[in-house]
């Protein structure tokens, strides 16, 4: 299924969103424990305001362990935010959200008042599946095609805390071009505008950077090319993507290495790193300025030959 991120659905859900936040005490934004920059929100810091989150790096059994911890950090020392790496396949970790939220807000739980709690996450980061555990019923509809939560629900837990479904349909990070590829390798947003091989060549150029054992191991390489497109058209004759004249047929090669990717089976993978991020969004920043810069000339420009 295609997911497009028109400004007049962001722009609905950024309002629905904003009138129901009065209502609530804290917030639990699902994240994709293996791009948690990209599978962010950008609008919810803004919109919560000072309450409490707990972001679920969620799916971290897909994730690397290392990179996983290094993100908790980051997000706790760094944004003060309590992020928690759980997986949908362990339900008890699953519950431990719980816990959290009720030591997050004691004034409510001591009053004996529930805790009202917001669940939100971009489509396919496991915000149904987390529900239903949460829930002990089934409740939201799961599924791998994005997309599959649709109205807003309120539902009590019974134990404290009731939990209500975000409105709309959340986007991420979409400003960030190369949060658009790490989306799409991790199958996050299946859109896309992106041709298959252009994605899979940004997974294979960072992967031979990032992971260079886990290909070598996984495609029986002695020797790792020097870049992402030779890394394709080896993987696509080691697995035999080739056309009758014997040319390696590169948007199958980038199929392949991207549903390795997906499905775990190349090792446990994260797509992005705090250190890469900040990096990114500075560049983001530069560019910005520049363009204000350049507007405010023209502008002046302008009025001087009126
Ligand atoms: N490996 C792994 N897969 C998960 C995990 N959590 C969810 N999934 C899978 O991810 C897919 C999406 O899960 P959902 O719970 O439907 O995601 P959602 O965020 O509610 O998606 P929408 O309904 O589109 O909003 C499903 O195929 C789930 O089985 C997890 O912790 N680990």
């Amino acid at each position: 299924m295609a997911i497009q991120w028109y400004p007049g659905h962001m722009h609905k859900a950024q309002k629905e969103i904003a009138e129901v936040m009065p209502q609530m005490d804290l917030i639990i934004e699902v994240l994709d424990a293996r791009i948690p920059y990209s599978s962010s929100n950008p609008m919810i810091t803004k919109l919560r305001g000072d309450k409490p989150v707990i972001k679920v790096l969620n799916k971290r059994d897909l994730a690397d362990p290392l990179l996983t911890a290094r993100w908790v950090d980051y997000l706790e020392q760094e944004t003060g935010v309590r992020a928690l790496p759980l997986t949908t396949q362990q339900p008890s970790e699953i519950k431990t959200i719980i816990e959290l939220c009720r030591k997050l807000v004691p004034h409510r739980d001591q009053a004996g008042k529930n805790i009202r709690a917001m669940i939100m996450g971009i489509p396919n980061v496991g915000k149904s599946t987390t529900i239903n555990i949460l829930a002990d019923r089934i409740i939201a509809k799961t599924g791998n095609e994005p997309a599959v939560t649709k109205a807003q629900q309120r539902i009590n837990l019974q134990n404290g805390v009731v939990l209500t479904d975000t409105p709309g349909m959340l986007w991420p990070k979409v400003e960030n071009e190369n949060s658009g590829y790490r989306l799409a390798v991790t199958g996050a947003v299946k859109d896309t505008a992106m041709e298959s091989d252009d994605v899979g060549m940004y997974a294979a150029d960072y992967l031979l950077l990032a992971y260079p054992e886990q290909l070598k191991q996984r495609y029986q390489l002695s020797e790792l090319p020097e870049t992402g497109w030779d890394l394709l058209e080896m993987i696509g004759r080691k697995r035999g993507c080739l056309r009758s004249g014997g040319k390696v047929e590169m948007n199958k090669a980038a199929d392949l290495l991207l549903h390795e990717v997906r499905a775990g089976t190349l090792g446990k993978i994260t797509m992005e790193t705090p250190d890469m991020v900040i990096d990114e969004e500075a560049l983001i920043a530069k560019r910005l300025a520049e363009k204000a810069a350049k507007d405010a000339q023209r502008k002046a420009k302008f009025k001087g030959r009126r």
